[in-house]
């Protein structure tokens, strides 16, 4: 079951998506250009309205785009027959915020549902319900109702009906947002492990950074309907390039630097050192004068620091020039603000 990581399995070519409203046509995606290898967790981040839900919703053609290609496991969408369009389907499974399940159904009947649109037998589909059900560590809840679970509950039965044709990948669209942090918190851990243990190809539709850095192993910054930077998780957290990736990773941090004085500020990145090194407090020991930390932005991600920290500088330029000298010497990445 495991996923060739270095096979593409979908990519998307010149990808465009347009609606036509009464208020005029309003263009949701222009030019996306992805590939999404096999076994990655790849994240897609955006504000709201960049054109995150447009795109996943494009990726398994419950919209069809307007311009471009959905290329899955080498194969043009667009170009297949009807039949071959749904057996794709079967192979993207996809949850959502609101978790979607029928409510008149419990949970084993809920998913049991695509394997009956699938064609499976009635014994088999219940035996492959009950193992998923085991996966998502539901199997007490098999005759629940949907409004008897809580909201956890219900995003792990959405998950098991999602995995029960066996999908290669899992779309996400925002299926953590409608969830207090330590669900969230669970509910990343699960479709981690389904990733891991099942090689299932996970694609994660967020607009918190908090899910990206949490499971994600690439990440593609979708702003105004394009694509803004695309790249590993722990690259553009330590250096994000483009404006909108300045503003969702170093917050208003990124833009502003506040006036304290005349003494320069410098802004110091942590881009995957161990977390243990304490850089500041090393410096500070080595340079024999004190700092000003403005503001710290920074997270561990598996040992390692990422982030950034805003630095005010000494007056004295010598004593500056001995930080920035120190910071050089010991490759610590950091730049002016000015
Ligand atoms: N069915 C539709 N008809 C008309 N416009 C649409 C439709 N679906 C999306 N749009 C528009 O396309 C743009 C992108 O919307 P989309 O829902 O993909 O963004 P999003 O990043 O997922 O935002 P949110 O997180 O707020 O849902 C928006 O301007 C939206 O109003």
């Amino acid at each position: 079951m495991e996923g060739n990581k270095q096979e593409p399995i979908i990519r998307l070519e010149g990808l465009g998506k347009q609606f036509s409203t009464a208020n005029g046509t309003v263009t949701a995606l222009e030019d996306i250009n992805l590939e999404i290898k096999s076994g990655e967790i790849f994240g897609i981040i955006g504000l709201s309205g960049a054109g995150k839900s447009t795109l996943v919703r494009c990726i398994n053609y419950l919209e069809v785009p307007t311009s471009g290609k959905v290329i899955f496991q080498d194969k043009n969408l667009s170009a297949m027959s009807d039949k071959q369009k749904r057996l794709a389907r079967q192979s993207m499974g996809m949850i959502f915020q609101q978790f979607n399940l029928l409510s008149q159904r419990n949970v084993l009947q809920n998913i049991c549902f695509p394997m009956e649109i699938a064609g499976t037998g009635r014994a088999e589909a219940r035996k492959r319900a009950e193992e998923l059900l085991a996966l998502v560590g539901l199997e007490d809840r098999a005759k629940a109702y949907p409004a008897q679970l809580s909201g956890g509950q219900k995003q792990r039965v959405a998950i098991a009906r999602a995995m029960a044709t066996n999908p290669r990948v899992l779309l996400c669209d925002e299926a953590t947002s409608a969830l207090d942090p330590n669900t969230t918190k669970s509910i990343l851990q699960l479709l981690k492990r389904i990733n891991r243990e099942m090689g299932v190809t996970v694609i994660v539709i967020t607009h918190e950074m908090a899910v990206i850095e949490a499971i994600c192993d690439k990440v593609a910054i979708i702003d105004h309907s394009h694509i803004a930077e695309v790249g590993k998780v722990s690259d553009i957290f330590s250096g994000p390039k483009s404006e909108i990736g300045r503003q969702l990773i170093l917050g208003e941090a990124g833009h502003t630097a506040v006036n304290f004085g005349k003494s320069g500020q410098i802004r110091i990145i942590f881009d995957g050192r161990e977390s243990s090194e304490p850089i500041i407090s090393n410096m500070v020991l080595a340079c024999k004068v004190p700092v000003n930390i403005m503001h710290a932005d920074t997270r561990d991600i598996e040992g390692k620091a990422m982030g950034q920290m805003l630095i005010q500088l000494p007056e004295d330029e010598a004593d500056a020039n001995r930080i920035r000298n120190y910071l050089k010497t010991t490759r610590v990445t950091f730049e002016e603000v000015r």
